[in-house]
């Protein structure tokens, strides 16, 4: 176990607490009974009871697990084979990138579902949002956290919102993600669910929605036993969608939460910007967020 990068360590406020809370009662979701390739969301008889199972985790957790059809087995990902893992090393296993392609081709069919069944959770037509992903900025990242010497003061992943849509996550069985329990603000730590994706709302749908969900705050924690790998799929629209409340979710009552942002430039600004070491916030949603006076005003 080498030195640890001192970016890793966390403010005092931040680290890990000592003794782990769990996270129960985030919802376990069974989509075996759409997942089958030619069903599609009309026929499913259990489609009610499903949108609405949906709608209370966007809205209570802004997370939930969701039953595994796509095995990792079954994708065979090469990752331990990798000497050095997989961020490190120039010797990527040869078959990666079809892997990962292969993966990437499904996974996007699953968030395509999801994103159908949380349209219909809101209210909307299931394919509202599929305008918005006929160009893509998806993507899929791997992540490697080796293991670590001080992990009470360091994060692998530090707290964080996912900028995109939607978030699916796989892992392994070491875990190490936490969330922030929108009660109370308590990070619990989620345990690992054999066979199960964790399906995380990114700021894109809390805008989309005006708020009616709200992104999960996450991070991930290291361990000085075990490494850990997890791979995120991150669904994202086209660069140049301006995103918005949907205007079928505004009105006179419940109007516009936020002013519209182009998506490709606040993502531009996200990479490129050198924030942490500045120390300054790096952009979020929240800097589009239309003042209560103004909204205030609107309503008089
Ligand atoms: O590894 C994890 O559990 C979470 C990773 C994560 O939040 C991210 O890559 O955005
Ligand atoms: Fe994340």
């Amino acid at each position: 176990m080498g030195e640890v990068d001192p970016a890793f360590i966390q403010p005092q406020e931040h680290r890990p607490k000592p003794d782990i809370t769990r996270a129960e009662g985030i919802p376990l979701i069974d989509l075996s009974t759409i997942s089958s390739p030619n069903s599609t969301l009309d026929n499913d008889q259990a489609l009610g009871v499903l949108v609405d199972e949906i709608g209370d985790a966007c809205k209570s957790w802004g997370v939930f697990f969701r039953t595994q059809l796509l095995s990792l087995l079954h994708i065979s990902l090469p990752m331990r084979n990798s000497p050095g893992g997989l961020i490190s090393g120039p010797e990527y296993p040869a078959d990666l990138r079809e892997v990962c392609e292969e993966y990437a081709k499904e996974i996007e069919k699953l968030a395509y579902k999801l994103m159908g069944l949380i349209a219909l959770s809101l209210g909307l037509p299931e394919d509202r949002f599929h305008g918005f992903f006929e160009e893509q900025t998806s993507f899929i990242r791997l992540n490697h956290y080796p293991p670590c010497p001080v992990p009470d003061l360091a994060l692998g992943v530090g707290r964080h919102k996912d900028a995109f849509a939607l978030t699916i996550l796989a892992q392994d069985d070491v875990g190490g993600l936490e969330v922030k329990r929108k009660t109370d603000g308590e990070w619990l730590w989620v345990k690992p669910t054999p066979n199960a994706y964790i399906i995380n709302v990114g700021d894109i749908i809390q805008v989309w929605s005006n708020d009616t969900y709200e992104s999960v705050e996450h991070r991930a924690m290291v361990n000085s036993g075990r490494e850990r790998f997890s791979i995120p799929y991150f669904l994202g629209p086209a660069h140049y969608t301006n995103v918005q409340p949907l205007e079928e979710l505004v009105n006179q009552q419940n109007p516009a939460k936020y002013k519209p942002y182009n998506w490709g430039k606040f993502l531009v600004t996200r990479k490129r910007s050198n924030f942490q070491k500045l120390d300054v916030e790096n952009i979020q949603i929240h800097h589009f967020k239309i003042p209560e006076s103004e909204m205030a005003e609107k309503l008089d």
